[in-house]
Formats: C-alpha cells, structure tokens, sequence
C-alpha cells in the first residue's frame, strides 16, 4: 500500500461508493465511465487517494469488462457475500465468484443487511473469515442506532459490534481490514454526524484494535465514516486524524459530487 505524503495520513485515503440497489449494469458501466474521465480530466493521483465502488452483483461482470478494457484504475467490490464457498445455498454468491470478478473488496454488515436481512454478529464474523479465503480485502460497516446514540451508549455499543465481527481473526488480517462507522441515524437522513463524532468513534476503534491486537495493527487498519457525506462535508470529515476515508451513498450516484469528494484535498485546510 502507498503512504500519501499530505501529512495528515500515513495510511492512504480512501474514498468509496456504495451504490446500493441502484443502477443496473448498463447505467452502471456509464456511471463509472463519467467518473474515470472526470477523474482523468483532474489527474486524480490513485496512488494517493483510492476510489473504490460498490455495485450491484449484476453489475460486476461489466464493470469488469470496462475497467480491464480501459485499464481504469478505480478499483470495485461487492456488497455482500455468502459464509460459505459453494454448494445449496440457493441466491447467495460466494467470494470465489467475486474474486474471478476482480473485486478487491467487500461490504460486510452493512447496518441495511444487518437490519432488513437480520444478519447477526455471528454470520458477519463468518462472512470476513470467508473474504479472507478468496483474497478480498472486507469493509466492515459498524454503527449505533438513534436510540443507543441517544443514550450515549454508540462507543460501547460500537465496540461490542468489532470485538464480536473479528473474533478469531489474526493481526495480519486485521491490519488489512477496513472498518467503516456508518452511525444509522445518519445514513440517508441528511443528518450527518459532526467531524468531532467521526473521529471520537475512529480513534475508539483504533484503540480498541490497539487493545485487541497492537499498535503496529492499529496503525494499519484503515477507518472510514459513512452517512449523508457530501462534498460539502467530506473534506472536514476527512481532516480528522483517525479518519482514513468514507463511505458514501446517495452522493456515489452524483458523478460530479463523487468526484469532488475523491478530490477532498482540495478542500483540506493545512495547518
Ligand atoms: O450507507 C451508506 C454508505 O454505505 C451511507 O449512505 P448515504 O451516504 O446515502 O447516507
């Protein structure tokens, strides 16, 4: 991995697009190519920020196609993948078909999985072991609900959701892992959590993994924010220490909104 020199980061940034289920694959492929020629217009350095989307399954083999034909360097990932490798498990899609894909990524546990399929802490820990078989790097989305963060109980609530998600993983993988914190009150809402949250719950997690693992892991693991960024708030959000990038939704589907939020540095305030 590249160390991006700004000052603020020695882990390099990353910025990601979940599309969720959003744009079909013929909407997708132009969608990503909108945003390889912005990102081209602007000489985006990926070495320095890295861009990852996340489409639909539906999606991928195309979005394949396009970035291995154009040789793009914006990387992709699933949203989802099954705990098991292959066999009866009828709708569901094991990591081996998504690393033949070329995905280096996947979503696990987003908090719309965790709520609307129900996916407990036990399958989601099964899920990462099953990433790590096929060589895909997992974004692991964690978050409080309003109700917990009303009770000033997110970190505690947070941390319980890491500890249990990586039970029996090594450092190694740890330190390849990407945590993101997606608060759920914030995602979709408009409402974002402030800077200040974002990075009160990247430095808990951070020491948490310190805790778990040690520094040298913690000091690897990369974190991300995610819920209703825009580019009017990805810089500041993104100036944060402990912050290594976000997550976004909503705003991934705007090609010149997504692209301002890659190009975040423009907008840093230097110190
Ligand atoms: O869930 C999210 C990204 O995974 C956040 O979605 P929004 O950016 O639309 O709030």
């Amino acid at each position: 991995m590249t160390t991006s020199t700004n000052g603020k980061f020695d882990r390099t940034p990353l910025i990601a697009g979940n599309w969720k289920m959003n744009m079909d694959h013929v909407q997708g492929i132009t969608l990503l190519q909108k945003l390889a020629w912005t990102l081209s217009d602007a000489r985006h350095d990926y070495g320095r920020v890295e861009v990852v989307v996340f489409p639909p399954f539906t999606d991928l083999r195309s979005t394949q196609t396009l970035v291995a034909g154009d040789k793009l360097k914006v990387e992709y990932g699933a949203q989802d993948l099954s705990p098991k490798d292959s066999g009866a498990y009828t709708g569901d899609i094991s990591g081996q078909f998504l690393a033949k894909l070329g995905c280096s990524y996947v979503l696990v546990g987003h908090s719309e999985r965790r709520s609307v399929h129900g996916e407990s802490d036990e399958l989601l820990n099964e899920k990462l072991k099953a990433a790590y078989r096929h060589n895909l790097v997992p974004v692991l989305c964690v978050g409080e609900g309003l109700e917990v963060r009303q009770a000033g109980d997110h970190v505690i609530h947070t941390l319980e959701q890491v500890r249990r998600d990586l039970a029996g993983l090594d450092a190694e993988q740890v330190s390849r892992l990407v945590i993101a914190y997606e608060p759920v009150w914030a995602i979709g809402t408009g409402e974002v959590a402030g800077p200040e949250d974002a990075q009160e719950m990247c430095a808990a997690i951070r020491a948490e993994i310190a805790d778990l693992y040690d520094d040298a892991v913690a000091a690897k693991t990369r974190l991300l924010y995610g819920g209703s960024v825009k580019a009017a708030n990805a810089a500041s959000i993104l100036g944060e220490r402990d912050v290594d990038g976000v997550l976004v939704g909503g705003a991934s589907l705007d090609v010149g909104e997504f692209a301002n939020i890659v190009r975040f540095e423009q907008h840093l305030v230097t110190d």
